[in-house]
């Protein structure tokens, strides 16, 4: 593991709120900054606006390169100019989450007081515990800066379905269409068991130093690698791995037990050390503590009770071979949603790549998108 320093600081493009915002578990963050970026054009009426939210490690670059990896935005298939997301038509707006680490308040920014004042040193884990509804929250004040009082849609998969749901449940009158995709109502115990492993894995590395690795610039750079190895794990499947890879040998002549001898391996390992470059361990630690909690039901009461008298229209996909959010988890929150009288549409796209379907080329999954937007666009008269 050759990375031991922080990543690079980057300017990022940033709504700055110096009222700061009030989280669930009653701390003020002040000055509260978001981190965005928008493509396309807001119409006269301003109804053309889409919100995408991104997943546990994604960013605000949606549709373009990424800084600091110098790799094309994360969703680019979905979302440009004649795409299912079409930013020739819509106004598209893409943040950073609450916590996060691409210019958002989070760990790895200077620490502020309850008034606003800088403490000199970044928060660290004197961070506050962020929830899915404060990073809602967090995007409300942005969407409301851009001048948007109701999006056309709000978008996105795994953690971003949740956010998806989040918005639906906590503002309805501002969301037209609602699009989670390979998402859930709650965080499942084994999905929590997952993240806990990484979680140890990060504090057993002597360089987290309860989470002050800033002082000497060493980062945890093994145990995030190892957190993000287990989850990559769940990003696939069984027959992903195995159409990929196989039992294949990574080199002719391994001779010692620490070398990699099966090609998975050395693929998982290749995961694990491109995501220490991009990632802070402290907001990787605070996100996935912000999926383990969401949980719909317990917030509302049932699902059906948080979406009740909903007036926003829902499109629920979901992929056969995603074991870590699987088609019965959506099927679950579409039986919750009828119940609820809400207009819903559900597909179960047909693939083998697992979770992380979502982020893939899955054209039938891209023309269902297109076509829920296109059918809320022309229902707005946008
Ligand atoms: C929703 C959001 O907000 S986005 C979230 C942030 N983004 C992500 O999580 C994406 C990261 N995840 C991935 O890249 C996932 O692997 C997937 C599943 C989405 C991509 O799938 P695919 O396009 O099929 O790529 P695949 O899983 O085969 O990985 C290819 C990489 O593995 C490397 N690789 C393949 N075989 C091996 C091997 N035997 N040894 C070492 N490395 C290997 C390739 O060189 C390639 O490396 P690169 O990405 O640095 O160029
Ligand atoms: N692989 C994506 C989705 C995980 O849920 C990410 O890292 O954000």
């Amino acid at each position: 593991m050759e990375q031991t320093a922080p990543f690079p600081v980057i300017e990022h493009q940033r709504a700055v709120f110096p009222e700061g915002v009030t989280l669930d578990c009653g701390a003020v963050l002040r000055p509260l900054s978001v981190a965005y970026r928008t493509y396309g054009t807001l119409n006269a009426a301003r109804s053309n606006a889409v919100l995408v939210c991104h997943a546990l490690t994604g960013d605000q670059y949606v549709a373009e390169r990424q800084p600091l990896t110098g790799r094309g935005g994360w969703w680019e298939a979905l979302v440009g100019p004649g795409k299912p997301v079409d930013t020739d038509r819509f106004f598209v707006i893409c943040a950073n989450v609450l916590g996060g680490c691409m210019g958002s308040t989070g760990p790895g920014e200077e620490m502020t007081d309850e008034n606003g004042v800088p403490q000199g040193r970044p928060w660290g884990t004197d961070f506050p515990s962020v929830t899915i509804c404060d990073m809602v929250r967090a995007q409300k004040k942005l969407v409301e800066k851009l001048g948007v009082d109701r999006l056309l849609a709000v978008i996105g998969g795994s953690m971003s379905g949740m956010q998806v749901l989040e918005w639906a449940a906590t503002y309805p009158e501002a969301v037209f269409a609602a699009a989670p995709i390979a998402a859930a109502t709650h965080h499942s115990a084994q999905n929590i068991a997952f993240h806990e492993v990484g979680r140890a894995a990060i504090h057993s590395d002597p360089d987290w130093k309860g989470g002050r690795y800033w002082e000497d610039g060493r980062i945890p750079a093994q145990g995030l690698s190892v957190a993000r190895m287990v989850a990559h794990i769940t990003y696939l499947s069984e027959a992903a791995l195995t159409r990929k890879f196989g039992r294949r040998l990574q080199g002719a002549s391994a001779v010692t037990f620490l070398e990699d001898v099966f090609q998975v391996e050395s693929y998982l390992r290749h995961q694990g050390s491109t995501f220490v470059r991009r990632f802070d361990a402290n907001s990787y630690l605070t996100i996935t503590r912000a999926m383990d909690y969401f949980d719909l039901a317990n917030e509302h009461g049932s699902v059906t009770a948080a979406f009740a008298n909903t007036p926003t229209r829902f499109f629920v996909a979901s992929f056969s071979s995603d074991w870590l959010f699987p088609t019965s988890e959506s099927r679950a929150l579409v039986r919750a949603l009828n119940a609820a009288a809400a207009p819903v549409s559900f597909i179960e796209i047909p693939t083998d790549k697992g979770h992380d379907a979502f982020l893939l080329d899955e054209p039938e999954f891209h023309r269902a998108m297109g076509g829920f937007l296109a059918g809320a666009a022309r229902a707005l008269g946008v």
